[in-house]
């Protein structure tokens, strides 16, 4: 059963959730003007030097600063201020990993969906989906017609995959793999990684094509000559033939229950005997109480990207492998309520 918490705790929370959006959008905002990276190269700087790089007249720049050092992310040291460790490890770098891109997708893209929150869920329907336009009834269908939208979701979505990259690499069993599958693949950024890692590995990488269009671009050299892109509907066409080891990473959060079963039993399907399906992605608590990542992707994901799936728990992922005939079925917890579930076909 969930502890409760102390009510200074619950007050706490609540100050900081009624004011977050607010504090949220100063973080973008300290991303946007540059803020993060123009203290981490300077060591510090003070107002003066702020403006005259951020260009802002000094009041708007002062409130901007109350609001980052009410986050605790800027600090302010005298007259100077300076990024707090966690914004330095966070937020001053640019490159592919950022945070940076993450909070970027997150005010452009989920932020405001989820003003459409109440009549979404009535409606039981992702209906915030009209902000974009064309066709598809999923995110990413519609965001085949927006590349500039497509763009920051993809970038957001590698960058995220490359924070919890580690924990994937670290505890996928593809020792054993000659061919991996990776369904609903992306950009490629995870193929990339699992290739580079485990250089006997070659991979399949299976999405929509305006996915595989982007992977196309983005897939390193050096791994090209091991990489097959295989444009494809995972819901209508078949897997293809070939791979002994199937993963699922961050993918069947985007599907309802019963999908995901007729998903994992496809692949089970075209693996040979010794096969495995693994299952990577957000895994809200067994119990369903928390963590506030699987409840925001879980929130995303219907109201907005597809209307149905969540941060499924590990004990659900697990019954759902010894479902399909999965044996020797294994689960472990990763940081960023990230969970690995692998079975293996007898
Ligand atoms: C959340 S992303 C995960 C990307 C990548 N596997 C990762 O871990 O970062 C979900 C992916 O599923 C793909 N997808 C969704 N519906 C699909 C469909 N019907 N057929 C093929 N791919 C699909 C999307 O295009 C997207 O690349």
């Amino acid at each position: 059963m969930q502890e409760s918490l102390d009510s200074t705790e619950v007050h706490r929370r609540f100050q900081l959730i009624a004011n977050g959006p607010a504090l949220f959008n100063a973080v973008v905002s300290g991303i946007e003007l540059d803020i993060f990276d123009f203290l981490e190269e300077r060591g510090g700087a003070d107002a003066a030097a702020l403006g005259e790089f951020t260009g802002l007249e000094p009041h708007k720049l002062r409130v901007l600063m109350l609001a980052l050092t009410t986050t605790g992310l800027i600090e302010k040291r005298g007259v100077d201020y300076v990024n707090h460790p966690v914004a330095t490890e966070l937020l001053a770098t640019s490159g592919p990993e950022s945070w940076q891109h993450i909070l970027l997708s997150w005010k452009t893209i989920y932020y405001p969906a989820f003003a459409r929150m109440t009549s979404a869920l009535r409606a039981g329907t992702n209906e915030a989906l009209d902000a974009l336009d064309g066709p598809g009834d999923t995110l990413y269908a519609r965001l085949g017609n927006d590349p500039e939208k497509a763009r920051i979701f993809y970038t957001a979505m590698s960058a995220f995959s490359l924070q919890t990259m580690p924990g994937l690499l670290e505890h996928i069993d593809v020792k054993s793999s000659r061919h991996l599958l990776d369904v609903g693949g992306g950009d490629g950024t995870t193929a990339a990684a699992l290739l580079k890692a485990n250089p006997g590995l070659k991979a399949t990488l299976l999405d929509l094509p305006s996915s595989v269009e982007l992977a196309e671009q983005r897939v390193p050299a050096e791994v090209t000559d091991r990489l097959t892109l295989h444009p494809a509907d995972l819901l209508t066409d078949a897997f293809p033939d070939g791979p002994d080891h199937a993963l699922f990473s961050h993918v069947l959060d985007t599907f309802t229950a019963e999908q995901s079963v007729m998903l994992l039993a496809k692949a089970y399907e075209v693996l040979p005997s010794g096969g495995k399906i693994s299952i990577y992605g957000f895994a809200a608590a067994d119990d369903e109480t928390g963590g506030p990542l699987s409840a925001r992707l879980s929130l995303y994901l219907n109201i907005l990207a597809t209307g149905r799936g969540m941060a499924w728990p590990q004990a659900e992922a697990s019954a759902w492998l010894k479902s399909v005939g999965c044996v020797d079925v294994r689960s472990v917890e990763l940081p960023f309520e990230h969970a690995l579930v692998t079975g293996t076909k007898p």
